[in-house]
């Protein structure tokens, strides 16, 4: 078994709760990104996963079997967890060869086996070739491949990654995604990926843990945190849109009718909601149209391959991005027409 559960998992650092009672099942084979701003607590709850910290308060389990509560600890050694560091953590003295063996050599893994098991790691992270190679000769992203490699040669059912790609650059970060999800294919193992990235857990995971001072605030998949954040803070984090006031006058079949501006839109929502709330308006769900929402350009900025305009809507304070195929001039009025809404909940 290697799935994970942690049941009210806290950790305390003197005063500071860096996580928060966080309950979340982590199901053998799943892809898990833990997401949120710095500071949040994915770093404490990866972890305490691996057995690097002690729980305050909860538990962590992997299947049936208790790895930790605040009495009791597996050593991380027993846990048969496999680590990726955004430092890489290579022996630096070794070769390449010598630093992916070195789990195996631990384990007194028999020669001739190690030297199977590392050429079949080195394939898969698309190193084969480089085993003399010494370390202080490789690129980031090749020294990021050698630690994917050592973490791989171990077999284990469960591979926690901490923000592996912080230190690459954007070209060598999404070749190493690809290889990500080349792994996870290959392994099916557990997998919880630590990142501040959104646009890298939206591409990686197929379930997105979203977290803010230590909470857990939704974990979904990608397509529903976007088309369905559960509050405002991780509409806010997830993707592009605007936050707007409006005001539900009537429910049916799974949608609600909101009015913005005067004009009335149909929003999805999860409890319709009546009377004031707040709308999440993506860009994609904006067109500029004769009629629809009267609003002023604020600004057009170009993005490639289309201008990102602020349009400022009648009411003070409320705002809309839009994407134009065409520059839009400060000042101009427009019209726009909405296609989609999210009531936040609880907004
Ligand atoms: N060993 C420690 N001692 C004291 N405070 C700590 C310790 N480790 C973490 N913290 C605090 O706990 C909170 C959560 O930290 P954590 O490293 O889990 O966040 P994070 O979401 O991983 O952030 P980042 O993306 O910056 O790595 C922060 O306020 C941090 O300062």
């Amino acid at each position: 078994m290697s799935d994970i559960r942690v049941e009210r998992l806290t950790k305390r650092f003197n005063e500071t709760a860096a996580l928060n009672a966080v309950s979340l099942d982590f199901p053998t084979g799943s892809f898990t990104a833990l997401l949120g701003p710095s500071g949040c607590g994915k770093t404490t709850m990866l972890r305490l996963i691996a057995g690097f910290e002690a729980p305050s308060e909860g538990r962590v389990l992997f299947g049936e079997k208790l790895m930790a509560d605040p009495q009791r600890q597996v050593p991380p050694e027993a846990r048969g967890v496999g680590v990726v560091f955004q430092s890489y953590a290579l022996w630096p003295h070794m070769d390449v060869a010598e630093n992916v063996a070195y789990p195996l050599k631990a384990r007194h893994v028999k020669q001739g086996e190690i030297a199977a098991r590392v050429g079949a790691v080195l394939e898969i992270v698309g190193l084969n070739g480089f085993e003399k190679r010494r370390i202080e000769e490789l690129s980031g992203g090749q020294r990021q491949r050698v630690a994917l490699a050592r973490c791989l040669v171990a077999d284990a059912s469960i591979i926690l990654f901490d923000e592996p790609l912080a230190n690459l650059d954007m070209h060598l970060r999404s070749s190493m995604v690809d290889a990500f999800r080349d792994i996870h294919r290959r392994t099916g193992a557990t997998i919880v990926y630590v990142t501040h990235d959104q646009a890298e857990a939206l591409a990686l995971a197929d379930r997105v843990a979203i977290m803010s001072h230590g909470r857990l605030l939704q974990a979904a998949s990608p397509q529903e945190v976007y088309r369905a954040p559960a509050d405002a803070t991780v509409a806010g984090f997830i993707g592009r849109g605007s936050i707007v006031s409006a005001v539900a006058t009537g429910h049916a079949n799974g949608t609600t009718t909101v009015e913005i501006a005067g004009h009335r839109i149909t929003a999805r929502s999860a409890c319709g909601q009546a009377g004031p709330v707040k709308v999440l308006l993506r860009p994609e769900a904006l067109r500029l149209s004769s009629e629809g929402m009267p609003a002023t350009v604020l600004d057009s900025i170009y993005r490639g391959p289309v201008y990102e305009a602020r349009l400022a809507l009648p009411e003070p304070g409320q705002e809309l991005l839009i994407d134009s195929a065409e520059a839009l001039a400060v000042g101009q009025k427009v019209r726009v027409a909405v296609s989609d809404g999210w009531i936040i909940p609880g907004g």
